[in-house]
């Protein structure tokens, strides 16, 4: 049952028994993002607890509330909080509130994170307007499209080489603040919950990823699968090591990586995402018009 076509389908019958209006657009929230929600008008809100076969949220920035309101004119879902791997979710627990609000009629899902910079031309606060993604669980077998395919999502081989909608990345980056310093680039989903090691850096930049996190990745395979509009939001809350541990392992007498800067911590993601949020939700704003439009993919 867990995570199952009946069990979205409950979850979204029970939502939509209580909605004033079902959703056409939904966000999801990164870590420390969920004041995005502040942008709707007449909320109804849903704690995740209440709602049938829903998961809980057990991350700190993550609220476990799903609100449900208008964006602009258009309906819209944001659910502030989402699932990971490292929680001990499985991958079809990751995506059932992808898959439920799919069912509610959704056609169009923005993704939000916070993630760590790889690429040198990004530093906390910027946006990456994610192009393109590597999806490390998924290539590791751990995808919830993996198992017995229900065509009722979709295909049994969906397509990823379009997973992120071109025009809504396009739109994004024309729209966002200058503060967001937004650029086009590949973000990569990593397991975690352990932020990197120096060496795995130098590997994820080497695979061409400009910024690493441990979602997004697996909802935007089930929103594909299920036929939705994608636009992935990466908000840089931290800068991922860099490669400067050579020198210290020859004994070169450098300060070595301790000293170039100090380890991630997910306070320090915390705050630097609701640092950010303020010009992710004017953007928000900005794009609603064009979000609600459209169908499914
Ligand atoms: O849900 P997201 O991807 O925004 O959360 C990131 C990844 C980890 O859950 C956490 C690490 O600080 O933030
Ligand atoms: N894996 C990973 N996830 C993050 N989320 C926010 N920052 C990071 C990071 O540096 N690494």
């Amino acid at each position: 049952m867990e995570g199952s076509y009946e069990a979205c389908a409950e979850a979204a019958a029970w939502l939509r028994a209580r909605l004033q209006e079902p959703p056409r657009v939904a966000l999801v929230c990164g870590s420390g993002l969920g004041a995005l929600a502040q942008e709707l008008t007449d909320p109804q809100s849903f704690d995740y607890a209440d709602i049938p076969h829903f998961p809980r949220s057990t991350v700190q920035g993550h609220a476990g509330r799903l609100v449900v309101g208008r964006l602009g004119a258009g309906p819209c879902a944001v659910l502030q909080g989402r699932f990971h791997l490292y929680e001990g979710y499985s991958p079809a627990q990751v995506v059932m509130p992808v898959r439920t609000l799919a069912l509610l009629g959704v056609h169009t899902l923005v993704l939000t994170n916070a993630a760590g910079a790889l690429s040198p031309g990004l530093a906390p606060g910027h946006l990456l307007v994610i192009r393109d993604h590597i999806d490390l669980p998924g290539l590791a077998g751990r995808s919830p499209l993996v198992g017995p395919n229900d065509e009722r999502f979709g295909p049994r081989f969906p397509a990823m080489t379009d997973g992120y909608d071109p025009a809504l990345r396009r739109l994004a980056l024309a729209l966002a603040p200058p503060e967001l310093h937004a650029r086009p680039g590949v973000y990569v989903g990593v397991g975690g919950p352990s932020y990197e090691t120096w060496a795995e850096c130098r590997l994820l930049r080497r695979l061409g990823a400009d910024a690493v996190g441990m979602s997004t990745v697996s909802e935007a395979a089930a929103a594909r699968h299920c036929g939705l509009r994608v636009l992935g939001l990466s908000l840089i809350t931290n800068a991922a090591p860099g490669d400067a541990d050579e020198e210290e392992e020859e004994g070169g007498g450098g300060a070595g990586p301790a000293a170039e800067a100090a380890p991630p911590g997910h306070e320090e993601v915390l705050a630097a995402a609701q640092e950010g949020a303020r010009h992710l939700r004017r953007l928000l704003l900005a794009l609603a018009p064009r979000l609600a439009e459209g169908a499914r993919a």
